[in-house]
């Protein structure tokens, strides 16, 4: 057995063998999923402010796992036997009110919003801490598994089912980088997304906006949502009715077919841009801020600000956000993102286009769901949960996740997507 505890929410250990996807029978996901024990998701904590801000995962770090290296157990294809066990502290909830922005807990979840850096150099030290934390994520993945190394496990579950595939755009087919405006696909990325769609239906679920994030991708064989859901244009159904969801109305896209297009935060247009005009009337006096529109929801960019004034960032961002309380505030990776408090996420989102696709109702689908971010746990969450499909967390530091599997970077991404390519060909 197994042990991990990473979250004050848990109750009790975490069998890791009893979520671990290491089955290659059809009953994988069935048999090695227990919600009961698996809820690890920070979204669920509450707040009544509000605009209750909702925190990252603390990345795992070796002292956060609390365990000397060499008890660490990783052994590449190692099989999990009792008597071994990981103990990771319960991670603190920081509780969600105004008056915590000064506190320490509040910058923590800034600065744990994003993996650091890595920086080149040769003092020896740095060396040996680079190969623990090297070790510490060798040994998270035992949790995690590698999606490229499990991929015939993935596939073994999948025969005879009909993938659908969804994607997240920044951190999972785009690296991070410090300008927003600059987070472009690399054509070989781009390639391997056209492709990949060919073969099984595909969506990109962003933060973004929808048009925003068409522009980087700038395929026409997907389907996009922007908004993280917010702002969905999926297929129309032979037999849709047009009237199955409410703010669901018929359009055409850039290429005149006939779309629907769902919007479930409309009425929430001008309360977002008066919050986007104040946030950046804010942040003109804070160097290296930066707000972005998304259409149903905004983004207050933190990572180039000196880490002396995030504080500032997350007081006056609040300060707005009094006003507003039918708005609400997440953390992404070093950006605070400004959204309605409805009940939609991107594993709404999963769930609406599964519905569009006709895809909803089989048990011959299996999607799989590839993201990096905060938000993507709503997606890994509801697939876990109603033991649908797999989530694939993009990390390359050890965090809690409700995905099944991971994968270190994009790079890794891409190499998943030409496999999936390879295997459907194989199978004509
Ligand atoms: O759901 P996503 O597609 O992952 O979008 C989430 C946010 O992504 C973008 O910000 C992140 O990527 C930027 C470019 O690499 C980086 O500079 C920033 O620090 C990251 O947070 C996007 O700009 C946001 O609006 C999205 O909400």
């Amino acid at each position: 057995m197994l042990c991990i505890f990473g979250d004050e929410k848990l109750s009790g250990s975490l069998h890791l063998m009893d979520c671990m996807p290491n089955s290659s029978d059809k009953k994988t996901l069935k048999r090695t999923y227990k919600p009961k024990k698996l809820n690890l998701d920070p979204m669920d904590i509450k707040s009544n402010h509000a605009a209750p801000v909702l925190t990252d995962p603390v990345p795992i770090t070796k002292s956060r796992l609390g365990i000397h290296s060499s008890l660490l157990p990783y052994s590449p294809g190692a099989t999990f036997s009792s008597g071994m066990y990981i103990t990771i502290p319960r991670r603190k909830v920081i509780p969600s009110k105004l008056d915590d922005i000064r506190s320490s807990g509040w910058l923590d979840a800034m600065k744990s919003s994003s993996p650091p850096r890595k920086k080149l150099t040769k003092d020896s030290n740095i060396e040996v801490a680079a190969d623990d934390s090297q070790l510490v994520y060798r040994s998270w993945m035992l949790k995690y598994p590698s999606a490229l190394a499990s991929f015939e496990q993935i596939m073994n579950y999948a025969k005879g089912k009909r993938i659908a595939l969804f994607l997240d755009y920044d951190g999972t087919l785009s690296p991070i980088v410090d300008d927003p405006e600059r987070a472009f696909m690399s054509p070989a990325m781009r390639s391997a997304v056209k492709n990949v769609a060919a073969c099984f239906p595909t969506a990109i679920i962003s933060g973004r906006s929808r048009d925003k994030v068409y522009e980087f991708v700038g395929l026409t064989e997907l389907y996009y949502a922007g908004s993280h859901g917010m702002d969905i244009m999926g297929p129309v159904r032979q037999s849709d009715t047009g009237d199955n969801h409410s703010n669901c109305i018929r359009s055409t896209d850039k290429q005149g077919k006939e779309v629907n297009l769902f919007q479930p935060a409309s009425e929430f247009l001008p309360m977002i841009d008066e919050v986007f005009s104040s946030l950046v009337e804010f942040t003109k006096g804070i160097e290296g801020a930066k707000v972005e529109n998304n259409k149903f929801c905004v983004s207050v960019h933190y990572r180039n600000v000196d880490e002396k004034n995030w504080t500032t960032v997350a007081h006056g961002v609040h300060g707005i956000l009094k006003d507003y309380p039918r708005l609400r505030l997440t953390h992404g990776r070093k950006v605070l993102e400004v959204r309605p408090v409805i009940d939609w996420d991107k594993g709404k989102a999963v769930e609406f286009l599964l519905d569009s696709l006709g895809l909803s109702e089989s048990d011959d689908v299996l999607p799989i769901y590839v993201g990096d971010d905060r938000t993507d746990e709503d997606a890994f969450k509801v697939l876990r949960e109603k033991n649908r499909g797999y989530g694939i967390l993009v990390s390359s530091v050890p965090k809690e996740s409700n995905a099944f599997y991971s994968l270190k970077d994009p790079s890794e991404v891409m190499s998943f997507l030409k496999s999936l390519v390879r295997w459907k060909k194989s199978r004509i």
